[in-house]
């Protein structure tokens, strides 16, 4: 992949919730039951790039971020991440994939509560191959640059939601992932540690050189990030706010 190529490519995308995922399954027509919820025509995001995504509530954003780390396939159209169409790949690759490439903090961090940071990072890495000894040394730099190296062998259930919030970036951070994204990842702190979160995220991004694409609805941390991008500049469905 050159320098210049787009890390991150969507290609004339629709998607909507289907009756199945949604939950509804009474209706035998299922079609009429899917609205769509996103219709991008084109989107590309740089290497490097950190682009801060907003937009109303229900506009898709959440949504988008599934389709671009691969938990949620599109209707029609391809995501494309490092030049690989992501719909190309079995699940099981797709799920490889991510592990190697793309870190994700949602909302609910999804730590397992009776492991220790440790072991739930650990567990992370597994999938991606790690040698131990490396590991052991990243989970190390980044606890320390996390500044939650003093909780790394307590269990997740013992934490406070901001220092799971920290646990969870390592946890996505440890595979050194180009691709790093991030769901309403401030949502749990307070300003002064929103700000010092922002610059150890920058910093590790920087670090590792990492491409960001992070969703909040927090417009005060736009201006950190080299792209502001409104979801509704790129989502043509109508209403979708
Ligand atoms: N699992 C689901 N099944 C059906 N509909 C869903 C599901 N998840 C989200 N939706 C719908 O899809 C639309 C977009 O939701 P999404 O969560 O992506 O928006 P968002 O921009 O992230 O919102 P917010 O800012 O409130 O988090 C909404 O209308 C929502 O109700």
């Amino acid at each position: 992949m050159n320098q210049n190529q787009a890390v991150i490519e969507l290609k004339d995308i629709h998607f909507s919730y289907s009756a199945s995922t949604s939950g509804s399954s009474s209706d035998n027509n299922v079609a009429a039951q899917q609205s769509l919820i996103l219709d991008i025509p084109s989107w590309a995001v740089p290497k490097k790039e950190k682009v801060f995504l907003h937009g109303a509530s229900g506009a898709g954003k959440s949504t988008l971020l599934n389709l671009l780390t691969g938990m949620r396939e599109p209707d029609r159209g391809e995501v494309l991440v490092m030049g690989t169409s992501l719909s190309s790949m079995s699940s099981s690759k797709r799920d490889q994939f991510r592990a190697k490439h793309i870190g994700v903090v949602f909302q609910q961090f999804n730590l397992i509560p009776y492991l220790s940071i440790r072991d739930n990072t650990r567990l992370a890495a597994h999938f991606s191959g790690t040698n131990d000894n490396v590991l052991l040394e990243r989970i190390d730099h980044l606890s320390h640059a996390l500044g939650v190296n003093e909780f790394v062998d307590k269990k997740a259930s013992e934490l406070s939601v901001g220092q799971q919030q920290r646990a969870a970036i390592l946890r996505a951070m440890v595979n050194e992932p180009e691709i790093f994204i991030a769901d309403e990842p401030t949502s749990a702190l307070d300003d002064q540690n929103k700000q010092r979160f922002i610059e150890v995220l920058f910093n590790l991004v920087e670090e590792l050189s990492m491409t960001l694409v992070l969703v909040s609805h927090d417009s005060s941390l736009a201006q950190y990030f080299s792209t502001v991008q409104d979801i509704s500049e790129l989502n043509k469905v109508m209403g979708a706010s």
